[in-house]
């Protein structure tokens, strides 16, 4: 008997037709192993061949330990099924990247998209990454620190709480939790939980996540709508449902020759990726722009903010590059450095909503001294020839990350940088001939070496 649930086949069945065995064949072969390279980290292209529809996305021809390889933890790349890199097109074809863009990734752990987003956006943008599970909201937040960009906003706020930024995004993408039909040759605990009622459940909580975030998207701002599930329930279903409602568009991306499948209801028009078509899982994307005028916004100043003490910012100043793009605040016991262009925007958004992190940690000051903080060793803005840095081979690189005994040789007393093929991995205090690892305790790879 297949694993698959029959009413799941049947419905699929329906919707392929003679294509359904290649489909059901597909579900028991090998799933397709990809990662997206963040360009900000890396000078060169990584081997594999390229995803199509992502000029970042990248198929590997065996599964590699990803857990014991340095540069995944200095966020050189991210491990991402291919089909869902397509939010990529979306971007690429249907916004202004160059222009200034506030964008919010809504159901966002733990950080596939957003960490994409970073890389297509412009630095005069912002991107907000909400996630409404606090513990999947720390996950999201670890992975962006480890991508490394200032221009990043990590929230752990229920949708109905955007509702008080109205028209405040450009651009919303909402990745709905779904029943996960695209999942089922990887994730066998989605096809066990699928069932019709499942369908449904989703379909009316998807329902009530793009009604309250809805307000909170411009006049003529896009939603990239999406889930990894084939069900017109929850895809066009939701949609039309949005249409009867609001003045809304439905919007064309162009797919040549990647064998995606472009689908029409009534006038909702839907990307699906089915994994007999295409070398990924199965994905659902549709775009709709907003015809409706909202009320705008009026941006306050945020008195949380407190600005870093004068006598230490030149050298807060020094660490990075472009610092006259930035201001240095302190929140709680930490100073940051955020785009400037930006800080009202966030003063906005720490008002109605639970901030997480925001921009890059950079130091925190002890006995007057300025200890730097792991997110500074990640950013993309650190000005790395104004620190002392010490480069690793890969078994020291994994004694690091480990927070193992170190064997490295006697240095200056003082803060290193930790670098593994050009990848910057974090500090390490030196005492001389004796090193204080500062790799964060709770991110340590606890997997031994198998070879
Ligand atoms: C498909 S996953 C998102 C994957 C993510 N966008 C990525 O690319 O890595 C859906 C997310 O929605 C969150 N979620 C669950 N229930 C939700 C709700 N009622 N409102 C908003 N988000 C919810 C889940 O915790 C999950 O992180």
């Amino acid at each position: 008997m297949s694993r698959f649930p029959e009413a799941f086949q049947e419905e699929t069945r329906k919707r392929l037709g003679n294509d359904f065995g290649l489909f059901m064949e597909s579900l028991n072969g090998a799933a397709p192993v990809s990662i997206r390279q963040n360009p900000a980290k890396n000078a060169l292209p990584l081997p594999g061949k390229p995803v199509p529809w992502s000029a970042f996305g990248r198929y590997l021809e065996t599964r590699p330990s990803f857990t014991l390889d340095p540069r995944l933890h200095g966020g050189a790349y991210y491990v991402q099924e291919a089909s869902s890199m397509f939010i990529e097109q979306a971007f690429r074809q249907l916004t202004d990247l160059h222009a200034p863009l506030n964008v919010l990734d809504l159901c966002a752990a733990p950080g596939g998209k957003s960490t994409h987003i970073l890389s297509l956006l412009s630095d005069q943008s912002l991107l907000v990454s909400n996630e409404v599970i606090r513990s999947r909201a720390s996950v999201l937040a670890e992975n962006l620190q480890k991508w490394g960009y200032q221009n990043s906003v990590v929230t752990n706020s229920d949708p109905d709480h955007f509702q008080s930024l109205p028209g405040f995004f450009d651009v919303m993408v909402i990745d709905a939790p779904c029943s996960g039909e695209g999942l089922f040759r990887k994730d066998h605990e989605a096809a066990e939980e699928w069932s019709p009622q499942h369908v449904a459940l989703c379909a009316s909580r998807q329902k009530r996540i793009v009604a309250d975030a809805w307000p909170a998207l411009k006049e003529d701002g896009i939603l990239i709508y999406c889930t990894c599930t084939y069900n017109e329930q929850e895809n066009e279903d939701n949609l039309l449902w949005l249409r009867e409602q609001h003045d809304v568009e439905f919007l064309k991306v162009s797919i040549d020759g990647w064998n995606i499948q472009e689908t029409k209801k009534n006038d909702v028009i839907g990307y699906r990726f089915f994994p007999h078509r295409v070398e990924g899982e199965g994905f659902f994307m549709s775009v709709i722009r907003k015809k409706q005028v909202s009320p705008s916004l009026r941006l306050k100043a945020n008195r949380d903010l407190t600005p870093a003490p004068a006598k230490i910012v030149n050298t807060l100043q020094s660490w990075i590059h472009h610092p006259e793009r930035v201001s240095f605040f302190q929140w709680k016991d930490l100073l940051y450095f955020f785009p400037e262009a930006h800080t009202l925007h966030l003063g906005m958004l720490h008002q109605h909503l639970k901030v997480v992190n925001a921009g890059i940690a950079t130091a925190t000051v002890k006995h007057d001294k300025l200890i730097p903080e792991h997110a500074l060793a990640m950013s993309t803005d650190l000005r790395r020839e104004n620190f002392k840095t010490l480069s690793v081979g890969h078994d020291e690189a994994i004694r690091y990350l480990r927070r193992d005994p170190l064997t490295l040789p006697e240095t200056d007393k003082g803060y290193h940088l930790i670098v593994f093929e050009d990848v910057a991995l974090g500090w390490v205090n030196s005492l001389g001939n004796r090193f204080n690892n500062m790799y964060p305790v709770e991110w340590r790879i606890r997997m031994q070496k198998t070879s």
